[in-house]
């Protein structure tokens, strides 16, 4: 009996052996990718490759592609091979070449590389993850969508939620600090339910209304359903094996529900509002129709998109100028100078903007771009030729933070974008809403909100920092989004 449980164990140990053996020499020899194709690359460990700090929580994604881009920088690459586990990754780092990717070559680019299947999931057929052609179209039937007549259409109803965001702040500041990133992200759900799906959902009243319970869902997800979204980026195979869904089938279908009944009520009882809804209900009658489908998708895509990009932005924003209290007195004079905010108010507010861009510099919500090579590319002045589905990866944070672009890169300066020194930016160094064809398209609806509620506020409040907030911020390693580890609290204080 002992010999064979001895037997038995050799067995195990041996074929564990072999198995170990087997990956370490398949991954040294996937990791000389790179090498073969004469493309400097940074040093990947088995079997994270050059993720390591990231699947172990230590750095978020956002800071280890910047770390990556820092690091070839400084060894003066133009471009650098990476590794997601096995998964050779292309990030370029010269801006030339970057100029390249997104737009003088989009067309080996037009893609980003994500999984979608409509006919299997919806509400992945949604512009942020089409591919090829179906992205093509879409991207032109939804670009009226977003014109500044269509902004000024929508200008009320983001108004309408800035003051119940107003009344909030009112009643919670008196009870003390306020943390100030959940009553934003009430805001933009209140803002993207309404313009996007119609709705009036009441997120501060009604806390946990079926839209803020879903909302709050997709954005907490599952261990399960974070392994499935791994699976999606660097374990395709897998992922397709097991026909494996993105959204969470509940989330998907309540999605689904609330357009279809929200376009049924329209329809059935005549009903028009100016809303992004509207504008998609409308081409479902044109001759290019949209399916219900696609419009669920469509609005989908607008609240995710525009979900935790606005709300962070908002919070740094308002970190910021707690922070450097000239630069609030400077901003409250500038809004001051308007009476009332009108949508025409909302162009004389220069150093708003130019506050809103340095934000959006120091801490771009979206910090890398994605895109997937859709046919073998001759890289420009090299014999590299990438090959069809390379995956591309662009440092958003590494570049507007690279000294050699805007100085002391870790300085709140607003005057780097004056209307001055913004002439002066070299082309490509700052992408806070990406670049190219498939730039967000959701940009002017983005500042449309940030003004608007910036406005409101600094009208009406002082903001100061309260001692529980943590600095220096410690960025989130679990988030896609460059978004803090603890709390953002301020002290307010009625004007
Ligand atoms: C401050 C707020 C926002 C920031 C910083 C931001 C940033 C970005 C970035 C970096 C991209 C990728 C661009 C690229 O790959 O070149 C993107 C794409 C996109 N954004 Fe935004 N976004 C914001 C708000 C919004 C809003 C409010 C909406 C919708 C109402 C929206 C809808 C989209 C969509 C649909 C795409 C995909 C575009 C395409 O692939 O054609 N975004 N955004």
């Amino acid at each position: 009996m002992r010999l064979f449980y001895d037997s038995v164990c050799l067995n195990v140990i041996s074929i564990f052996a072999v198995l170990i053996i087997g990956i370490v020499t398949y991954c040294k020899w996937a990791y000389k990718y790179w090498e073969r194709l004469g493309v400097p690359y940074l040093d990947p460990s088995i079997p994270f490759g050059n993720i390591k700090e990231f699947i172990l929580l230590k750095l978020s994604v956002a800071e280890v592609s910047a770390k990556h881009y820092i690091a070839a920088k400084a060894k003066q690459y133009k471009h650098v091979g990476i590794f997601g586990f096995i998964r050779p990754e292309y990030m370029p780092i010269d801006l030339e070449l970057i100029k390249c990717i997104l737009t003088k070559d989009f067309n080996y680019f037009t893609d980003r590389g994500y999984h979608y299947n409509e006919e299997n999931e919806p509400l992945s057929g949604n512009l942020f993850l089409l591919g090829g052609n179906k992205w093509k179209k879409t991207r032109t039937k939804l670009t009226p969508t977003f014109t500044s007549g269509k902004m000024k259409m929508m200008f009320n109803i983001v108004v309408e939620c800035s003051q119940k965001l107003k009344q909030v702040i009112e009643t919670e500041h008196k009870q003390g600090p306020i943390n100030i990133k959940k009553f934003l992200e009430q805001f933009t759900t209140d803002v993207i339910g309404s313009c996007a799906f119609g709705l009036n959902c009441n997120t501060f009243d009604e806390s946990e209304s079926d839209f803020c319970k879903y909302a709050k869902r997709l954005f907490l997800p599952t261990t399960f359903e974070k392994i499935k979204g791994f699976c999606t980026v660097y374990i395709k195979s897998i992922h397709k094996f097991f026909n494996m869904k993105i959204i969470p089938t509940d989330v998907s279908e309540f999605f689904l529900k609330t357009v279809r009944n929200t376009v049924e009520y329209r329809q059935a009882n005549n009903v028009t509002r100016n809303d992004f809804m509207q504008n998609l209900i409308d081409f479902m009658k044109t001759e290019s129709s949209l399916t219900i489908e696609e419009v669920a998708a469509q609005a989908f895509v607008f609240f995710v998109a525009g979900f935790e990009t606005f709300s962070s932005v908002m919070m740094y924003c308002l970190l910021e100028v707690a922070l450097n209290q000239e630069i609030q007195d400077k901003l409250r004079e500038e809004v001051n100078r308007y009476e009332q905010i009108t949508y025409d108010s909302l162009n004389g507010l220069v150093y708003m903007r130019q506050v809103v861009d340095e934000v959006l510099r120091k801490y771009p919500p979206i910090a890398f771009l994605n895109r997937a090579c859709t046919k073998d590319y001759q890289v420009p002045n090299t014999k590299l030729v990438l090959k069809k589905d390379t995956p591309i990866l662009i440092s958003i944070l590494g570049i507007h933070h690279d000294p050699e672009y805007f100085p002391e890169p870790e300085k709140f300066d607003p005057e780097r974008f004056s209307l001055e020194n913004k002439e002066r930016l070299t082309q490509f160094s700052y992408m806070p809403f990406g670049e190219g064809p498939r730039l967000c398209i959701g940009l002017r609806f983005a500042f449309l909100q940030m003004k608007i509620a910036l406005a409101m506020l600094l009208k009406n409040y002082k903001f100061s920092i309260n001692n529980k907030t943590q600095l220096p911020l410690k960025m989130n390693p679990k988030s896609f989004v460059m978004s803090p580890m603890g709390s953002i609290w301020l002290d307010v204080k009625k004007i």
